[in-house]
């Protein structure tokens, strides 16, 4: 069986070399003809799975090591009875580890307090929900937004679009939807950013254009700058609008689910789905195809105050002003295709739950963030 594979999905040629003639490419400069004699396709979210890539391919199964699914026509596949799989929740805690270690980073840099600040959640799936039961552990008022499905976090308070919007801290997590009941794309419109209040905070981790980036900025302008922006994913990617970008007090190439881990399980959960698509054995595990963290515990000292040890904690295993300042410098270097060189080229990060710290006096509010438990270790 010949399988062509994005090249910027981890363990392909290892996991798939077992099922078939595993061949890597560039998922942004996969063409119809490359696919001719090809059967399985696994992609990442920058390959655009329609009809005009697939029209007379011998494909009969799509992969997508991703959680969004907005790249993939789901209905021409299901017509031509090609099957597919994504990846749920692969990078969820991912994605969470990125939210927190930005308001970690928002803290140590403008005083933050998100402790205490009352948090809105847009979206209730594997992400939205990860955030959210953090934030809830952790004590916090949290209010969601999800049209479609009531929250199973328990402990936070299902409100409107409107309600989220007025939290101090707001966290996109709704995937780009353009039909349908409630389509994602601009719901967060000029006159919903128009209502923004000095010293807001917004974390866009989800898709670009869910947001309105023009109307962010011109609202950035009237409030003087006073509001707080973490920008993960753009609405025109790879080509993102840098002067907005520039505004950011955390801008990256929308790298929020690249955890080492996180990109690992995104791999493994297609390896199985394939295996089961077209019932051949699963003959690796799911233990020797996730890496261990590269720093296994760490101890802080007892002297910080709880938001300092908390932010401390995490920015040591990830601080993503590194992603950040790499992005705003490669993005006007003069690099060839900056956007995706910076995410083939990613220096990876590990999760929170790969890493013991040793505080008795924190272990609740450490679990609530995702770090591993002391007897895990
Ligand atoms: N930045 C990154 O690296 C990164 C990583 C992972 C996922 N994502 C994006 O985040 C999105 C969410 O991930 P997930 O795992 O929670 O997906 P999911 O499919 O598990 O859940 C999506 C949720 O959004 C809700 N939703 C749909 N339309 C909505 C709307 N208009 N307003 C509010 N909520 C709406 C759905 O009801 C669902 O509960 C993905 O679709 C993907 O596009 C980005
Ligand atoms: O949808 C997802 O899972 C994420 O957005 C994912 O991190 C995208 O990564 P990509 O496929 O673009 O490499």
């Amino acid at each position: 069986m010949k399988i062509i594979a994005d090249e910027n999905m981890p363990n392909a040629q290892r996991l798939f070399s077992g099922l078939g003639d595993v061949t890597l490419v560039s998922g942004r400069d996969l063409t119809n003809d490359m696919l001719a004699d090809a059967e399985v396709l696994l992609v990442r979210s920058v390959t655009k799975v329609n009809e005009a890539l697939l029209a007379g391919s011998s494909i009969k199964y799509v992969g997508s090591a991703t959680i969004g699914t907005d790249h993939i026509d789901k209905s021409y596949l299901a017509k031509q009875g090609i099957g597919f799989n994504s990846a749920p929740g692969c990078n969820a805690d991912a994605v969470a580890d990125y939210v927190f270690s930005s308001l970690a980073h928002l803290y140590l840099n403008k005083g933050l307090n998100w402790l205490d600040a009352t948090i809105g959640v847009i979206g209730q799936g594997n992400v939205g929900k990860t955030v959210a039961a953090r934030f809830v552990k952790l004590g916090c008022n949290v209010t969601v937004y999800d049209p479609l499905v009531q929250s199973s976090v328990t402990g936070v308070t299902q409100g409107t679009l409107e309600e989220v919007l007025g939290a101090d801290v707001v966290c996109l997590h709704a995937p780009l939807t353009r039909t349908g009941d409630y389509p994602s794309f601009d719901m967060i419109n000029a006159q919903s950013v128009a209502n923004l209040r000095a010293g807001q905070t917004i974390i866009s981790a989800g898709r670009g254009g869910v947001i309105n980036e023009e109307a962010l900025m011109a609202r950035f302008d009237e409030l003087n700058g006073a509001l707080n922006l973490v920008f993960d994913v753009w609405h025109q990617e790879p080509t993102p609008n840098m002067a907005f970008a520039r505004i950011c007090d955390i801008a990256t190439p929308h790298i929020a689910g690249y955890s080492k881990q996180g990109r690992e399980k995104g791999t493994w959960q297609i390896y199985e789905a394939m295996c089961k698509y077209f019932d051949l054995n699963v003959r690796s595990s799911f233990s020797e195809s996730i890496s261990r963290g590269s720093i296994e515990s760490l101890s802080l000292s007892k002297q910080l105050s709880p938001l300092e040890f908390l932010s401390r904690a995490m920015l040591a295993i990830y601080d993503p002003s590194r992603d950040s300042n790499r992005f705003l410098r490669v993005m006007t270097s003069g690099q060839l295709k900056p956007f995706d060189w910076l995410r083939k080229h990613y220096v990876e990060r590990d999760e929170f739950s790969t890493c013991v710290i040793s505080a008795p006096s924190y272990e609740q509010q450490l679990m609530a963030l995702g770090f591993k438990k002391a007897f895990e270790k």
